[in-house]
């Protein structure tokens, strides 16, 4: 069996991508799975990281102002569409899976004008550009959320929760002491501000790295590409008290497995992620998000007490206050956790790829 999956730009989208990819060779280890990317963008890298092989389209999105590069838009539109199909029908793909971002629009209008079967993976309660502008083309759209006839035919939707990949859940803490180099009769606080790190975040952090070693915590600060080198000088003279700055942590097993508590954005993954690992969490939606996307994700928590909200707007002044609070109450950690992890949808990847294989059966 053969199956293109496309799509990517960010890790919310990547990472789905991925564990849809393992549960597929999973069930059929001599399946021939191949990933169709945007060039330039992170799963160029991340994808063949997980063992996969990708080939990247020359494909950007349009920008809202009016650039040189929009002039292009077309004409990249069109040689992405062109080559699509020529992967198509050089693959041949039992069935193509599209998990939104760029990429997954030309392979979805190639495969879908070839009579492929497809499926879409939508990891939000707003649906993202591209899914919604081929919602009517695909076989199956698999989502997270309820309420998703809004954006999709509702003959087509199955709701299914998000895939995360198996091993997010079953990282060891020991192991993870030792890859971290952690101390362990510390607290440890894991701040993560989604696939490309968060600003607000790194700022909060920075200024409240004095106040955690008096506390007794140490902390793993990724900080996404950009701000990494400024953290790298500010974590350097607590180096010594554990607290370490980290541009982009490949091993989220472990690094959730030893955490106490989770500083994170509200990308639909981390939440999903937070939800399987059954972490305690303080979330700080990015409000540069469509329709405050993220904020709704984190109410879905915070609305049945599974993680505390902090609003971007007052991260400066409270997430570190609200953050040291949490780290000193394990009873309120141990109340967010067993909340949070009746929220996991730990069947979503199996289901996802069971209506992939029924739609190839039919
Ligand atoms: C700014 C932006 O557009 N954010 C969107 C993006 O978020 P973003 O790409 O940040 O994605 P998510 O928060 O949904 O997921 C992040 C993923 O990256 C992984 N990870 C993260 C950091 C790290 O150092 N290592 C690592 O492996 C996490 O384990 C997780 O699997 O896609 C999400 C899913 O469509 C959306 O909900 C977000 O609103």
């Amino acid at each position: 069996m053969k199956f293109i999956i496309s799509g990517g730009g960010t890790g919310g989208h990547i990472f789905p991508a991925v564990a849809i990819a393992n549960e597929i060779r999973r069930r059929l280890p001599d399946a021939e799975i191949l990933f169709v990317g945007a060039n330039g963008r992170m799963e160029m890298t991340r994808v063949p990281e997980a063992g996969y092989t990708i080939v990247g389209l020359d494909i950007t999105g349009l920008q809202r102002r009016l650039t040189p590069q929009n002039l292009m838009f077309p004409v990249r539109v069109f040689r992405s569409v062109r080559k699509a199909g020529k992967l198509i029908e050089q693959f041949r793909p039992d069935a193509v899976v599209g998990v939104g971002g760029y990429a997954s629009a030309p392979v979805l209008l190639a495969a879908t004008s070839r009579g492929i079967p497809s499926l879409i993976q939508e990891q939000n309660s707003y649906a993202g550009l591209v899914n919604k502008l081929l919602a009517r083309r695909v076989s199956k759209i698999c989502v997270a959320y309820e309420g998703m006839e809004k954006f999709f035919p509702a003959d087509r939707i199955v709701l299914t929760g998000n895939p995360v990949r198996t091993e997010i859940a079953h990282g060891s803490r020991a192991e993870a002491l030792k890859f971290f180099n952690l101390d362990p009769a510390k607290k440890t606080l894991l701040v993560v501000g989604g696939s490309l790190g968060a600003r607000t975040l790194n700022l909060a952090t920075a200024a409240a790295l004095p106040r955690l070693p008096e506390a007794g915590v140490q902390l793993l600060w990724q900080t996404g590409k950009l701000y990494f080198p400024e953290a790298q000088r500010q974590a350097a003279p607590y180096a010594t008290d554990n607290l370490q700055a980290l541009e982009f942590i490949r091993r989220m097993d472990l690094a959730y497995a030893v955490a106490d508590v989770v500083i994170s954005r509200a990308g639909a993954l981390s939440v999903s992620e937070l939800c399987l690992t059954g972490k305690a969490s303080i979330l700080v939606p990015s409000p540069n998000v469509a329709e405050d996307h993220q904020t709704k994700n984190a109410l879905a928590l915070v609305s049945k007490g599974a993680a505390v909200l902090i609003t971007d707007e007052h991260a400066a002044s409270r997430l570190y206050d609200e953050a040291l609070r949490l780290l000193a109450d394990p009873e309120r950690q141990q109340q967010l956790s067993q909340r949070v992890q009746e929220l996991a949808h730990p069947d979503a990847t199996t289901t996802i790829v069971d209506e992939l294989f029924k739609l190839i059966a039919k």
